[in-house]
């Protein structure tokens, strides 16, 4: 870190702050507009004027139209409540605009997801007054072409299908598109030339949005960097998963993306964690004075985060032999919920109280080894007349691959909340079901006045909490009730709250709110670095002796319940799956 010349030795630890971005900004803004406006990212040759100006000035964005509407729910210590905004130069006010450019836009999640979260957010009022959303990719496309794709993956939503289609028109009106390589700066400087053609009279801020195969992040963020950043205003960088495949890779990774950028610029998204249901467990959690006593290993026997999908690899075969579903879902989504499941109450709802909650809990893992995990591979199933695929027909995966479709596995936290208690993880492709749940499992009551009512098996009459992150989102607690009626018979029912009885407001995609959090500068619900070491440390051994002695993967046929070794590691810390099980 280096603070330019306007920063004196006296204010030098204050100075250190400018740093960050957004929330953080500890110095008055008056100070900030002092800092020279830099035309590129963090570039490694020149950081100390550059780390600066980009670092600083999130502030100086408009929020007229999301203020208060960010996932921590405040508005931002230095908001304003207008669309002008100081200029970096002086004191005249001049208006905000934000370009947000999707790298990688002929792509699948860039169809299927960025493009219909946009929209969903300007529909609702969410996006400042003027943007600009711009596609760049290899393939040829005119602005008009990408207006034609994009608009055939448009919704509207269910209960607001008000001006929808006119909404539509003027969303598509300020999408663009740039055709370039991905390691061309000439490429990145005629998307430039044509983001301040848009940008005109106006302060810019600029969100890039890298829904590309990993292999060409760097290319494209030293590209950008070089020759499409703001030159008076903040920009962000939103970088999707794979954050490489082991703590090596992924070491390697940051530090080469932090010689164009700041970490507070790189926003890691970690889609799980704008789901609803994520979002409401800490709201459960702190909010709820029955649940907080109970959270630790005095009431609480074992818990269950729970992925499985009814479907294959299909036209992701290439991507995923080279992950595997360790990589894929285990490592970041359901570690992710874990430790938002098991922190302690952060100091705030700062991004950064929030984090450093996460990364302690991660830290207080105990690394995996190969006891503390089955794994599976999907295999061809005919089933009437209907034949389904083994994960190894994808014709671009290898014949011989053992390449995990489906993983369990038992995690402990070594701390004092959380001595012995058992987390037990499952993921799978190509099951019976799709779903994602957490399922906490509570204690027996002590001298329970009614075991006899139970049988032998007291797990059976254990309370449990689920919080079903999709679909038919839901939370559920399984408790014991007398069965109405003469005689004492108990039963086990579901106080239940469930989303779509309760709300008629359609739930909004995970994208919608973490893009909504990125133009914001609001960091909670993405990864930092120290987060992602702690998580690829946790993995990084087991996968390479997985890998390293070819482990080979137990066999289970499409569409079933998965390898009978999920059952077999659960027995093994007395845990029973809780979705498995016959009153779920
Ligand atoms: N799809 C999904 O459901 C999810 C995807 N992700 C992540 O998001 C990112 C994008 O995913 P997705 O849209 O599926 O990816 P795609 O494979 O669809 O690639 C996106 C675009 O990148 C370009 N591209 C593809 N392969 C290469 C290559 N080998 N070299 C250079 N350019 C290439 C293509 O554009 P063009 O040829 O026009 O340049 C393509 O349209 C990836 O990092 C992925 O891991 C994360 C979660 C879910
Ligand atoms: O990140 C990924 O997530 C999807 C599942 O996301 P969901 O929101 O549809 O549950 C998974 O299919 C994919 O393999 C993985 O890369």
């Amino acid at each position: 870190m280096a603070c330019s010349s306007s920063c004196s030795s006296t204010t030098l630890s204050k100075c250190s702050f400018q740093q960050l971005d957004g929330r953080n900004l500890l110095l008055p803004r008056r100070r900030l507009r002092l800092i020279p406006a830099i035309t590129r990212w963090n570039s490694s040759s020149s950081p100390s004027l550059l780390s600066h100006h980009i670092s600083d000035d999130s502030n100086l964005h408009t929020r007229k139209h999301f203020q208060l509407k960010s996932s921590n729910g405040f508005p931002p210590p230095n908001a304003v409540s207008s669309t002008k905004e100081p200029s970096a130069a002086g004191s005249e006010e001049m208006d905000a605009t934000i370009s947000i450019t999707v790298v990688g836009a002929s792509g699948d999640l860039a169809k299927k997801k960025i493009f219909p979260a946009l929209f969903a957010l300007f529909y609702e009022d969410n996006l400042p007054e003027h943007f600009t959303v711009f596609g760049y990719a290899r393939s040829k496309m005119t602005d008009e072409q990408l207006r034609n794709m994009i608009s055939a993956t448009l919704t509207c939503r269910i209960d607001q299908r008000e001006n929808c289609s006119d909404k539509m028109e003027q969303f598509l009106k300020r999408c663009f598109y740039q055709s370039g390589q991905y390691n061309s700066e000439e490429g990145f400087a005629q998307l430039d030339n044509r983001l301040r053609e848009k940008e005109v009279g106006k302060l810019s801020n600029r969100l890039f949005y890298l829904s590309i195969p990993p292999n060409i992040f760097v290319d494209v963020v030293r590209c950008a960097s070089l020759r499409a950043s703001a030159t008076i205003g903040w920009t962000r960088v939103i970088v999707e998963k794979p954050f490489g495949r082991d703590a090596e890779s992924s070491g390697e990774l940051t530090r080469s993306l932090k010689k164009y950028l700041k970490e507070d610029q790189i926003f890691r998204i970690d889609h799980y964690l704008g789901k609803e249901l994520v979002e409401n467990l800490s709201v459960l959690r702190f909010s709820n004075l029955i649940f907080e006593p109970l959270w630790s290993r005095n009431y609480i026997r074992n818990v269950q985060f729970i992925f499985s999908e009814d479907f294959g690899t299909e036209g992701r075969g290439g991507y995923f032999d080279n992950y595997g579903i360790i990589r894929d879902i285990m490592q970041n989504h359901l570690l992710q919920i874990l430790a938002l499941f098991a922190m302690e109450t952060p100091v705030s709802l700062e991004a950064e109280d929030t984090r450093n909650e996460k990364v302690k809990v991660l830290r207080s893992m105990r690394t995996l080894t190969l006891d503390d995990v089955t794994i599976g591979q999907y295999k061809g199933h005919k089933k009437g007349d209907r034949s389904y695929p083994a994960y190894t027909d994808d014709p671009t995966v290898p014949n011989n691959s053992v390449t995990p479709t489906f993983a369990a596995a038992a995690l402990f936290i070594d701390n004092a909340r959380w001595d012995g208690v058992p987390f037990l993880m499952k993921a799978g492709k190509a099951l019976h079901t799709r779903r994602a749940e957490i399922r906490v499992q509570f204690r027996h009551v002590p001298g329970n006045l009614y075991k006899r009512n139970f049988g032998t098996d007291l797990d059976k009459a254990t309370n449990e909490l689920v919080l079903r992150v999709q679909p038919d989102e839901a939370i559920y607690l399984k408790i014991n009730n007398k069965v109405p009626g003469l005689g004492m018979r108990l039963d086990r029912s579901d106080l239940n709250l469930l989303y779509k009885t309760r709300y008629s407001k359609e739930i909004p995609d995970a994208y919608e709110r973490l893009l909504l959090d990125a133009v914001e500068g609001e960091r909670r619900l993405f990864i930092r670095s120290d987060e992602l070491d702690a998580a690829w440390a946790l993995f990084t051994p087991l996968l390479k002796e997985l890998e390293e002695k070819k482990i080979a993967p137990e066999l289970y046929p499409y569409g079933s319940r998965g390898p009978v070794g999920a059952h077999y590691l659960a027995a093994k810390h007395n845990v029973r799956w809780g979705d498995l099980s016959s009153d779920d």
